[in-house]
């Protein structure tokens, strides 16, 4: 398996390294027009299990296109498309009811027994055991960000999609959900997908870095480094830079700096 691949252009080449034989997701020159605009264009895509993919491009180049089809929200009939049943989303508002508790927002549509305990089971990985009967409402928008996490979590998801989650977060609270995203990646192990804008969130985050452009990949870049050792100390005086800035979210679910290396 190579280290590291230069930005080469892959256009429509399949990716040529997956580590894993049978992927989680596979898209196979995937085609989407809106009208006469062809917006994604032959692409082929491989996410291995538990692959922390960030997909990077700029405004309009297909990113959230590509994002609801492999969260099925997208008609696309007869492409060579697989994607696991089990997949859950959370965009960059939370879109919770605001009629329905916290805990029920987590719960709605969860089938199976027990849908209380689990839903809180799921409140407090995020820390936010103390908010299960808030109304949606009452809850800042890290606070909000982190239910939606919670509601997408409960599910066990084999593919966990994240569509710019932290981007209208101020930068305390989205350096905080950057340690808590990884540290329940890294417990529960989903295959990621996180479109985001920010170049060093990509960075931070992902295993394999993508960038998009007129409805291909034309760049993809493998990040082995320990995920601690990015930047450490531009981190570290961020951290304490943000430190005298205040948030809105202070709790210990949030994983402390340094980030622990857990069997990357
Ligand atoms: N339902 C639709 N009907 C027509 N055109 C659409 C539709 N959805 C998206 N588009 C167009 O497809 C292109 C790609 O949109 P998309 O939202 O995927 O881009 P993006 O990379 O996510 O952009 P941004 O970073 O600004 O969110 C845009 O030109 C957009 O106008």
């Amino acid at each position: 398996m190579d280290a590291r691949l230069g930005f080469s252009a892959l256009q429509s080449a399949a990716i040529p390294d997956s580590p894993h034989p049978e992927p989680v997701v596979r898209l196979r020159n995937f085609i989407r027009r809106f009208g006469a605009n062809t917006i994604i264009d032959g692409l082929d895509l491989d996410i291995a299990p538990g692959e922390f993919i960030a997909l990077l491009g700029r405004s309009g180049s297909g990113k959230t296109t590509l994002l609801r089809t492999l969260a099925g929200l997208d008609e696309i009939g007869g492409q060579d498309v697989e994607v696991p049943a089990s997949r859950a989303v959370v965009f960059q508002d939370a879109r919770l009811l605001p009629w329905k508790p916290v805990w029920k927002n987590v719960a709605l549509g969860l089938k199976g027994a027990q849908p209380r305990e689990r839903s809180e089971a799921a409140l407090k990985e995020v820390g936010l055991g103390h908010r299960l009967n808030a109304w949606p409402l009452t809850l800042s928008g890290g606070e909000a960000q982190r239910v939606a996490l919670a509601r997408a979590l409960v599910r066990e998801p084999k593919l966990l999609l994240l569509d710019e989650p932290f981007a209208a977060l101020d930068a305390l609270t989205r350096y905080r959900m950057h340690d808590l995203v990884l540290s329940l990646w890294r417990k529960h192990r989903p295959a990621v997908l996180l479109v985001t804008h920010d170049v060093e969130e990509a960075i931070a985050l992902a295993d394999r870095v993508l960038v998009l452009d007129s409805g291909r990949i034309v760049a993809q870049e493998r990040i082995t480094a320990p995920r601690g050792e990015r930047a450490s100390f531009a981190q570290r005086l961020r951290e304490k830079l943000l430190s005298h800035l205040g948030g809105d979210d202070h709790d210990d679910a949030v994983v402390p700096f340094p980030i622990a290396e857990a069997a990357e």
